[in-house]
């Protein structure tokens, strides 16, 4: 189905989700490592990296160019890279661990500083792969444009550490930025800012919710569907007040929406 905000892909289970989305990310990293010989990837914590397992699995584990992957992590939580709610550990054990990227093209954020200041040096680092053109820029927006976006959503409809009715929704200078009241633990984050999501050339929103109690998947179907049936929110028109992270999130490039059908319930169309 496509709608306005982009292509919805939609599918019984969980599992065909899954497969769906390795054969999507497949795709896309054989065409950028035709065209720009580099993909460059951010990925999200939660359920996402569960939901990427098949990428991770023959055939994709031995046809994909993974040495031109470079890996970024849209948010972090500020906790060591050891500890069970690490973004960096959930993407390590469940993917990265399991095919041949070069270590140097993984480029976790620096845990150990203080939030503000890992944020910033998460910044310098990206500003400095921007310069060498590992990553595409927009000029448009002023942000890096990254290959391709995958990320998740949260059961109040946050993307990324971006929440419902939080400030950093309407910055529009830093590429990234900490958070040190999330309204989920652990509360120290580091994000990337809306800016630099809607600047992504490929996004995609992985959601599936059959896997969680009847009273979870209706909560994320009214947001999707709030999301995927369009609203004035964000983008261009730049609001903010009453709006979810999801609805804001509005990209340049081609956007998709990988869904199960509990998670899909309340799209029209
Ligand atoms: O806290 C976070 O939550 C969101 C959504 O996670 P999910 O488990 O509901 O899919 C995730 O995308 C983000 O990276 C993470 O830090």
């Amino acid at each position: 189905m496509s709608t306005a905000k982009g292509m919805v892909d939609v599918h019984d289970t969980e599992e065909e989700v899954a497969e769906a989305v390795a054969e999507y990310v497949a795709n896309l990293s054989s065409k950028f490592a035709q065209e720009r010989a580099i993909f460059t990837v951010v990925v999200a914590g939660g359920t996402l990296i569960h939901t990427l397992r098949k990428l991770v699995e023959e055939p994709y584990s031995k046809s994909v160019d993974w040495w031109k992957w470079e890996v970024f992590w849209v948010d972090e939580r500020m906790v060591p890279l050891t500890d069970k709610d690490s973004n960096y550990k959930l993407a390590y054990d469940g993917f990265l661990s399991k095919v041949p990227i070069p270590p140097t093209n993984i480029h976790a954020v620096n845990v150990t500083l203080p939030a503000a200041a890992a944020a910033e040096a998460y910044q310098t680092l990206i500003k400095t792969l921007v310069d060498n053109k590992t990553i595409d820029f927009s000029s448009s927006s002023g942000s890096p444009r990254f290959d391709l976006m995958l990320l998740g959503m949260g059961p109040d409809g946050h993307v990324a550490s971006l929440f419902p009715g939080h400030p950093l929704l309407k910055e529009k200078q830093r590429w990234v930025a900490a958070i040190e009241d999330s309204p989920f633990p652990p509360k120290e984050r580091v994000t990337f800012t809306l800016p630099v999501i809607n600047s992504a050339v490929n996004f995609a929103f992985v959601i599936t919710a059959s896997d969680l109690p009847e009273w979870v998947q209706a909560m994320l179907a009214e947001k999707v569907g709030k999301a995927v049936n369009g609203s004035g929110c964000g983008g261009g028109s730049g609001e903010v007040e009453g709006c979810l992270p999801v609805e804001m999130v509005k990209p340049g490039g081609e956007m998709r929406w990988f869904l199960d059908k509990s998670t899909a319930a309340k799209i029209e169309g």
